[in-house]
């Protein structure tokens, strides 16, 4: 297999820098596409199409029936990203509707009375935390919950998706994610979780689902999340990782989610969103860039202007420098990272706050390859429209535009988004997929529980 030139094994010889560089030249070649008007986000008919689909959640909804929580995650969510709210009857219907599916000893189902499982759990909590306000957070019966994922915990380490269920790093992701989220994260939750997605991470460089399993992009978004959420991000070999998803980046300039696979519209935001996190951690210096909080408090986190890792004469010690996911106010994910041991922690310096993955390319697969003009997002074209890829095809159009902002609060500069700047969308914190107003009022709330 060539690329632009070069075959596989000169490629297999460069430096990931050289390798950066050589993807935004092979995007340069690619001709500057489409008019403007091809480019506009079709912004009132994703409304449209998303307040249908909310409205057929009533009660006479069978389809899909063991996921209404992700259906209504990837609709309140989309809807969220595109800065428009609820209607007040629907998002009671919502909020009831979800509290029908808490199970009396705690976790969400994928309908009432079905049993409690960590993936709609995850999608319930999202949309209760999108939601927003003190009726839907209070919703939550966070003991009862806290007990569910001690008991989706095997003793071994890793969780199960459900009673007697698979264990695999989505489990990890999704319960490590609530558990971050409603801030009842502690020692007991966390005890042998690093170490297995550790033992996930394949020669690829990638982290698959299982060990043993194939690296995926879907697999590889929970597995660096939660290293990321338990402050165990310094174990996973990242100069692969970061290798790994460079390269799923295709020449139709969408994400494949793993080798030899086609690109897909929902890796836009598995892909990267990997990536968006990537960026956040300062492979140079080891300190956290300002992350996805207020800018106050992220200037008050150690990470920042006084990181653990740096002297009080403003110098960083090399060995072991540190840097800090702020998520709660009680839950400052901190991670210690060995940059000594990364070898590609200075070949990235000079592209530091430049995405390490071709924004505006995404941004065009996702808005001439996924989206339908009268609404909704795909995989790719010829397949229909649902709502997982609207939901992810946003999300990662989101990432895109504000791949670059060194602080999410400051819109990011006209040359990030593609089109008009009118297809701006919310940003996210990407640890949770949560637009980042609704992520801070519930790290709020939950701070004061
Ligand atoms: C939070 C949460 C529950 C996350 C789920 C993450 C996720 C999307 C995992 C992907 C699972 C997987 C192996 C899909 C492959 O499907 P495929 O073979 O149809 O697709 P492919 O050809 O693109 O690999
Ligand atoms: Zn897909």
């Amino acid at each position: 297999m060539e690329s632009g030139g070069e075959t596989v094994t000169q490629l297999q010889q460069w430096s990931v820098e050289d390798r950066v560089f050589r993807m935004y030249n092979l995007f340069a070649n690619i001709p500057p596409i489409a008019q403007t008007t091809m480019l506009e986000l079709q912004r009132d008919e994703h409304i449209k199409y998303l307040n249908e689909g909310l409205k057929q959640l009533g009660p006479s909804f069978v389809v899909l029936d063991s996921s209404r929580p992700w259906i209504c995650y990837w609709i309140i969510h989309s809807m969220a990203l595109l800065g428009e709210s609820l209607d007040y009857q629907l998002e009671n219907n919502a909020i009831d509707f979800l509290n029908r599916c808490q199970d009396p000893n705690g976790g969400y189902g994928g309908g009432p009375g079905q049993m409690p499982h960590l993936a709609t759990t995850y999608a319930a909590v999202n949309s209760i935390v999108t939601l927003g306000g003190q009726i839907a957070l209070s919703s939550i019966n966070r003991d009862k919950l806290y007990n569910f994922l001690l008991r989706m915990k095997d003793p071994g380490g890793p969780f199960r998706m459900h009673d007697a269920g698979e264990i695999d790093v989505r489990a990890c992701y999704t319960a490590i994610s609530v558990a971050s989220l409603l801030n009842i994260l502690d020692d007991e939750l966390v005890r042998g979780v690093g170490n297995f997605i550790l033992s996930c991470q394949t020669y690829e460089g990638g982290i698959a689902g299982e060990p043993g399993s194939e690296a995926h992009g879907g697999y590889t978004f929970c597995g660096l999340a939660t290293m990321i959420l338990i402050n165990e991000v310094n174990l996973l070999d990242l100069a692969g990782l970061i290798d790994w998803v460079i390269f799923r980046q295709g020449v139709e300039c969408g994400f494949q989610g793993r080798v030899n696979k086609l690109v897909d519209g929902c890796y836009s935001f598995w892909q990267g969103g990997v990536l968006a996190l990537l960026q956040r951690i300062d492979l140079v210096t080891g300190e956290c860039l300002p992350l996805f909080d207020s800018g106050e408090e992220d200037r008050d986190s150690p990470g920042n202007s006084t990181s653990e890792g740096e002297d009080t004469d403003g110098t960083s010690s090399e060995a072991d420098k540190t840097c800090h996911f702020k998520n709660g106010d009680q839950q400052d994910a901190s991670c210690s990272v060995n940059y000594t041991s990364s070898s590609h922690a200075r070949s990235l310096g000079n592209v530091e706050m430049e995405p390490l993955f071709h924004s505006l390319a995404l941004q065009q697969y996702i808005l001439l390859c996924s989206q339908l003009e009268n609404g909704g997002f795909r995989d790719k074209p010829g397949k229909p429209r649902d709502f997982y890829h609207t939901c992810y095809c946003l999300s990662g159009l989101s990432v895109c535009q504000h791949s670059c902002s060194k602080d999410y609060d400051s819109p990011p500069v006209p040359q990030e988004v593609l089109g008009p700047y009118s297809n701006l969308l919310e940003p996210v914190n990407p640890l949770f997929n949560i637009v980042l107003k609704q992520y801070r009022e519930a790290r709020e709330f939950f701070s004061r529980c």
